[in-house]
């Protein structure tokens, strides 16, 4: 669907529930998702022909086609709800696994792909920020058993991050004030700290946006 239009009863603009799943989007879901990634992996660095441009072109748009036909809303979407997957089968957020989900803070594996690339052979920053931001908003949902809305993100870059592998990000409230939670978070590559954050996180009042 293209339109919001919820086909799943919902309060504001989330789910009133997770309605977490493994099994939404069918036994291959995971490959087709690892396979969509790929080829953002392959689009960010090919340097086609124009014959393999326009067979490229013709092949995904037949896809695309296909897929037209298979569209559901963000409510009933497997991307986002899939929690065997990494990053919950969410395609535009970074791959990652959680270790450990709990109110004192949530510890995941994350690595960067091929496309996350900003310069140079490392991490563009805005990537690291999303990260953060998914797994700060995690920290805050299981602390408050409730959705909670990024207000801030501050990132320091300490230094550079690695692609293509695996990380040690964690997030924890620091400190909460009524409805407002002060999220902490750190980056790391082994023992070097890549990146941390100074956010904050506002928990929804029920049926708020
Ligand atoms: C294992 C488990 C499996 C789980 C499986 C599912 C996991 C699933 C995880 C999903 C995790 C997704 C996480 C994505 C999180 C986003 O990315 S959300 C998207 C980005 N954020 C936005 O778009 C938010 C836009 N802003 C807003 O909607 C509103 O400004 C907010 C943030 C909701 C706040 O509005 P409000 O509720 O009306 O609150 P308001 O009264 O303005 O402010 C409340 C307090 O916060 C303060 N405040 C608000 N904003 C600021 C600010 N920027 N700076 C300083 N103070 C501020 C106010 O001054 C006020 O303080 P007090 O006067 O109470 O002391």
């Amino acid at each position: 669907m293209s339109d919001s239009s919820p086909t799943v009863p919902h309060e504001g603009g989330f789910r009133p529930d997770l309605d977490i799943s493994t099994e939404r989007g069918g036994p291959h879901y995971a490959e087709f998702s690892e396979q969509v990634r790929t080829l953002m992996d392959k689009a960010r660095f090919a340097c086609p022909t124009d014959e393999l441009a326009v067979e490229a072109i013709a092949v995904l748009s037949e896809l695309n086609a296909k897929l037209d036909a298979h569209l559901v809303d963000e409510w009933t979407t497997p991307a986002g709800t899939r929690v065997d997957l990494p990053a919950r089968g969410n395609l535009t957020l970074p791959p990652y696994e959680i270790e450990e989900a709990t109110p004192e803070g949530v510890l995941a594996t994350v690595w960067f792909r091929p496309y996350h690339l900003g310069g140079n052979g490392v991490t563009h920053g805005g990537q690291v920020a999303v990260a953060f931001d998914d797994l700060g908003g995690m920290a805050s949902l299981v602390a408050v058993n409730g959705v909670c809305r990024t207000a801030y993100l501050k990132v320091n870059y300490r230094s550079l991050t690695p692609l293509n592998t695996r990380l040690t990000i964690r997030t924890w409230v620091e400190r909460r004030e009524g409805r407002k939670l002060f999220v902490a978070g750190t980056l790391h590559d082994g023992d070097r700290l890549c990146a941390d954050i100074e956010s904050l996180f506002i928990e929804l009042r029920p049926g708020q946006a």
